[in-house]
């Protein structure tokens, strides 16, 4: 990778985490995840986060970690979790943001009942459409590259011409 960081952005489940991991071993590169990041540094889960301490507490965290990043990382692939860039807008400052969009509809196929439960904000499905729609627009603001609805090679295809074209 010549530039700096690719960061992954969008809902819960639109496959962040997923592709992350398989592109940064395809560039032979570092991959950082910041839900484990911070499931790291607290040893345990942001589920126990949340539940213990709330959301604002969980986004203090998410807001360390960014400023970690930005002063530390170079070179790698990072996908936040799926409210990062809603409450750290200056996302851009650590790399070039990739927006992976996925209908809710198709999100909700792919994600099973263990994966759901780990979400605190995927508890209420309705919700959880009405948190979608609401942040549509603040991930397509944020995002330098949009990527809608691919499957996990087309959307590394689609990656690696982004990095290559930069
Ligand atoms: N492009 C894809 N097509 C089909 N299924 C996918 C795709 N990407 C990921 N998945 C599947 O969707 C589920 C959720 O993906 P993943 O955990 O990577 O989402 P995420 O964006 O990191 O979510 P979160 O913001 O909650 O961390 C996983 O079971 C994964 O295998
Ligand atoms: O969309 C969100 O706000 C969240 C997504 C997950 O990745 C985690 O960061 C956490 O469950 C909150
Ligand atoms: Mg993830």
């Amino acid at each position: 990778m010549s530039a700096g960081n690719v960061i992954l952005t969008g809902f819960m489940g639109s496959g962040k985490s997923t592709i992350g991991r398989i592109l940064a071993k395809e560039l032979n590169t570092y991959f950082i995840d910041t839900d484990n990041l911070i499931e790291y540094f607290e040893n345990r889960s942001i589920k126990e986060i949340f539940e213990k301490e709330g959301e604002e507490s969980f986004r203090k965290k998410e807001r360390y970690c960014f400023e970690w990043i930005k002063n530390n990382v170079k070179n790698t692939v990072i996908s936040v979790g799926g409210g990062f860039p809603v409450f750290i807008p200056e996302i851009k400052e650590a790399g070039v943001v990739i927006y992976l969009k996925v209908d809710f509809d198709d999100i909700l196929k792919r994600m099973s009942e263990d994966e759901i439960a780990k979400r605190p904000l995927f508890q209420d499905i309705k919700k959880a459409k009405e948190l979608f729609s609401k942040r549509d627009n603040i991930y397509r603001q944020l995002a330098d590259y949009i990527i809608e609805n691919r499957d996990i090679d087309g959307t590394i295809k689609k990656i690696k011409g982004i990095i290559d074209a930069s």
